[in-house]
């Protein structure tokens, strides 16, 4: 019989809210952030990071601005105890950085805790005690009274420990662990007994933070409790309201975020979401959220790739590909259609790049973070002739006419499919170069001649045939008309110059000019390129180009001639 049967787990009961206010709100600053990488994310990792690995994680998190960073949990190991030590006797904390540290309701801890913090000018120091029903009846074997007592124990430790300690400025914060689980007027209860013990003021105020230790339910209904909380909890003014959020619904920013519009002033979270089983909350992606609403996050997350190279060193995980603002296909499409609304879109902004940021399928501007537009846009069988025609100007300077764009695709397209992977930017190139200006072209100009009598241009020019050269002739108004001529005489075919367009190519130091010719000879299109410091000598080039790849002139051995 299978296991896999959902009547076992129980629905998430409401909120009985009758009016919530936090739908309405927009976050419109960013919340006090608090890293938590160094405890939260340190705990749940395969290998604890060493003390070198967790020195260069703290150096990341306050170059990136954070002004509260969780250190550790001194009490429950000689290595989280030394790198406490290590940062006060170092004089590694800045002045505007404030380290905290985290301790279970227990006197040997706690003193422990305080030992660990000894000479700090600033601390926090944040006690926890579950408190869900579940943890409550089966883990502590203790009914509501008996919690409570233990918050409240580890409440007057705390206090009574830090006046031992008068030159540092200390900051209490209590975690109800388990919040989610617990009844909300139980967690209020419990916090409202902490806070009668610290007595915090406006001008000196606690930290109560309110963990999604598992989290249980739609984003939503979090929002809910944290609006109930904040509309019941005693002496809210004095109080910092701080949210802690896991992943094991896949929604821990969403309900950061949600919390934060129901209340909330502090965000407790990870870089990159590392932490227990599914990770805490994605610092990064809840800053970059506010971010591309125009919200200053207040960190630095301009460096994407040294916060990624930094988070992989010290905790030996990968960073997903596809990981919210920092993996690295994020900014990448592959698909046609959204390469061509990015190249339509950017092409826009040239030249006022000041205006607001609005590029279909791209929420922020890859450069702000330190990514180059040379990853937005790559090839495989799924893409179309905007992302081709991007990579070849990107990169390589040619503005291909969309003409030479649906053209050149069919070829990459085809290439694509053949070889069932991704086609770089060079690989493409070789290919304009193999299709449009091979090595050795079927016809090769060799030199020519324009006279100009009566009003009417004259050409001489010899072209290479194989092993032979051809003289031609051919008369017009214009060099390229006598051209034309003169190859309609060759081939016994009409030639019509369907499309002409040209461009100086940037991409070359020496200034050659680039020009792309299509073609209709006897009804077949074909397209052709000439490139050449000369520009009628680059038309003439793409003509005879054209001609050289023209289906019309496939099985014609030679020239009429
Ligand atoms: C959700 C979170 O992330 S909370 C943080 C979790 N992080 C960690 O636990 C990492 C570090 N912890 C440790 O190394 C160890 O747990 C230590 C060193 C702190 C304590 O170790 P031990 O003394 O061996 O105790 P252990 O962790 O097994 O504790 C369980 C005991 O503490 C009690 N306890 C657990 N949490 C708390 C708490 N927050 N406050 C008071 N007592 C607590 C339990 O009821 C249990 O008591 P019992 O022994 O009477 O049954
Ligand atoms: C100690 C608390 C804040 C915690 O880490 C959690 O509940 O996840």
């Amino acid at each position: 019989m299978s296991r896999f049967d959902h009547r076992r787990y129980p629905t998430f009961a409401p909120v009985p809210m009758t009016s919530r206010r936090w739908p309405d709100r927009q976050i419109r600053r960013a919340p006090n952030w608090c890293s938590v990488d160094l405890r939260d994310g340190n705990q749940a990792l395969i290998e604890p990071m060493t003390a070198a690995q967790k020195l260069r994680m703290w150096e990341l998190l306050v170059k990136l601005g954070f002004k509260e960073i969780e250190v550790g949990f001194p009490s429950a190991s000689g290595h989280d105890f030394a790198f406490v030590r290590n940062l006060i006797e170092n004089k590694r904390i800045p002045a505007d950085v404030t380290i905290q540290v985290l301790t279970q309701a227990r006197e040997e801890l706690i003193a422990r805790t305080f030992e660990s913090l000894e000479g700090v000018p600033r601390a926090i120091v944040h006690v926890y005690n579950s408190t869900s029903t579940v943890q409550r009846e089966q883990v502590f074997g203790l009914d509501r009274e008996g919690i409570k007592a233990i918050a409240e124990n580890g409440a007057r430790l705390v206090k009574d420990y830090a006046g031992r300690y008068p030159n540092t400025d200390w900051t209490f914060e209590y975690s109800p662990e388990s919040f989610t689980g617990t009844e909300l007027d139980y967690a209020v209860e419990v916090c409202d007994a902490v806070t009668s013990v610290w007595q915090p003021t406006p001008e000196k105020k606690c930290i109560i933070n309110l963990p999604a230790t598992v989290e249980m339910s739609t984003p939503n209904v979090y929002a809910d409790q944290i609006e109930w909380f904040c509309d019941h909890v005693a002496r809210r003014d004095s109080i910092v309201l701080s949210l802690h959020t896991h992943n094991d619904r896949g929604c821990a920013v969403a309900a950061a975020e949600l919390g934060v519009m129901a209340g909330a002033d502090r965000i407790e979270g990870t870089l990159m979401g590392n932490g227990e089983r599914t990770g805490n909350m994605d610092i990064i992606t809840m800053a970059m959220n506010l971010y591309s609403q125009g919200v200053d996050p207040e960190l630095n997350l301009a460096g994407m790739d040294e916060i990624i190279e930094t988070v992989k060193a010290c905790t030996q995980l990968p960073v997903h590909p596809r990981h919210p603002y920092a993996g690295e296909l994020v900014f990448t499409a592959f698909s046609g259609s959204h390469q061509d609304a990015i190249k339509k879109c950017l092409a826009r902004r040239e030249g006022d790049e000041t205006r607001p940021w609005e590029v279909a399928y791209l929420p922020i501007d890859p450069a702000d973070i330190g990514r180059s537009y040379q990853e937005v846009i790559r090839i495989n069988s799924q893409s179309g002739k905007g992302g081709v025609a991007y990579v070849m100007h990107a990169d390589h300077g040619y503005d291909m006419p969309r003409w030479l764009q649906i053209d050149f695709s069919a070829t990459v397209q085809a290439y694509a499919e053949d070889t069932e992977g991704e086609v770089g930017s060079e690989a493409i190139y070789s290919l304009f170069q193999e299709t449009y200006l091979p090595d050795s072209p079927r016809w090769r100009l060799n030199d020519y001649q324009l006279r100009r009598a009566g009003g009417v241009d004259n050409l001489e020019l010899t072209i290479q045939d194989g092993s032979q050269s051809r003289q031609l002739s051919g008369t017009g108004n214009g060099v390229v008309a006598a051209f034309v001529d003169a190859l309609e005489r060759f081939v016994g075919k009409s030639i019509v110059l369907v499309e002409y367009s040209e461009h100086a190519l940037s991409q070359s130091a020496d200034a050659e000019a680039v020009c792309y010719i299509q073609l209709n000879i006897e009804g077949d299109r074909s397209c052709g390129v000439g490139r050449s410091h000369d520009i009628v000598q680059a038309s003439l080039l793409a003509i005879l180009g054209a001609l050289s790849r023209s289906p019309a002139l496939a099985d014609t051995s030679s020239a009429a001639a």
